[in-house]
């Protein structure tokens, strides 16, 4: 079984929240911090009790390593951590890491986060120099079930400058881009009918988005948006099939969202906007 199938599995167990592990130190709740400890320990803490709260209703995590990075050794000490506490749980985990480079590089940043500290399930890739700094990865995809998120169509608004041109075919940039990753990703079908190389597909603009499941059927979204970058829940369904095929993330939404639930501890407030987010996802997914 792959890791793809596996992510299949716990959305259809647990519902499509990505809980995303952005973890800024600024967003610890006043006095959460302890003096004695660094700024990495500090967020280790903080995510431990978030996942501990949202574990049961994760589809998967997703810890974003540039605030990690930004803090240096520290910082990359609570990646490892929080990595680890996450694989823990069994609960599957992507490594937003976006990287991109030549193929002997790439092999490199294979190796890197497909085993040894920084061991991830999925890691995110960003396909602007080719198919050949993609290939690298696929011997841990197609031989290890690991998986991976390759950018498509993504959620900011700068989507419109490079992704959203049209070539002379009538596609746009990111249908040939997702055209060659959905044909490069048949090698690696799992037994729910998805491929482990999944497609990175911000929830932000919609006007696609029937086309775009449509036209991808075998591929797994990681949906990036919800929430802090204005995307919903009627949004977001629309890249679903029958609520799954799918992750959705959220993470300054669910980290941030004691600061709307005035007097609920900051894992409790988690939770609940897990909850909330998972049902307004499912109702929006009935509705369609
Ligand atoms: O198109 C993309 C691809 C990746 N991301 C990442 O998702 C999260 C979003 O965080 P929020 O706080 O929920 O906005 C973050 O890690 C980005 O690097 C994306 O937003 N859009």
């Amino acid at each position: 079984m792959t890791n793809m199938d596996k992510l299949y599995e716990a959305v259809a167990a647990r519902g499509p929240v990505c809980v995303g592990l952005d973890t800024d130190f600024s967003y610890l709740p006043e006095g959460f911090a302890k003096a004695e400890l660094t700024a990495g320990e500090n967020i280790v803490r903080f995510n431990q009790a978030i996942v501990d709260a949202t574990k049961s209703v994760a589809g998967c995590f997703k810890v974003q390593i540039a605030y990690y990075e930004s803090l240096g050794l520290d910082g990359l000490n609570a990646y490892k951590k929080t990595l680890d506490y996450v694989k823990a749980t069994g609960v599957p985990v992507i490594a937003d890491i976006k990287r991109g480079d030549i193929a002997k590089t790439a092999e490199m940043y294979a190796k890197a986060h497909f085993e040894g500290d920084f061991e991830a399930d999925f890691i995110t890739l960003a396909p602007y120099m080719g198919l050949d700094s993609i290939k690298p990865y696929m011997p841990f995809v197609e031989e290890k079930g690991k998986g991976v998120f390759v950018l498509v169509r993504t959620s900011n608004p700068g989507a419109k400058d490079f992704e959203y041109e049209k070539l002379a075919d009538g596609r746009h940039v990111y249908d040939m881009v997702g055209d060659k990753l959905n044909a490069m990703g048949k090698s690696c079908m799992g037994e729910h009918g998805y491929s482990s190389l999944g497609l990175v597909i911000g929830g932000t603009h919609i006007e696609e988005a029937a086309e775009i499941r449509a036209r991808y059927k075998d591929s797994f979204f990681l949906i990036p948006g919800y929430g802090a970058q204005g995307g919903t829940a009627e949004d977001i369904a629309q890249y679903l099939s029958a609520g799954n095929g799918g992750v959705v993330n959220s993470s300054r939404g669910i980290l941030l969202a004691y600061k709307k639930q005035p007097g609920v501890e900051f894992a409790q407030a988690a939770y609940n906007e897990c909850v909330n987010m998972k049902e307004a996802i499912k109702n929006a997914c009935d509705r369609l």
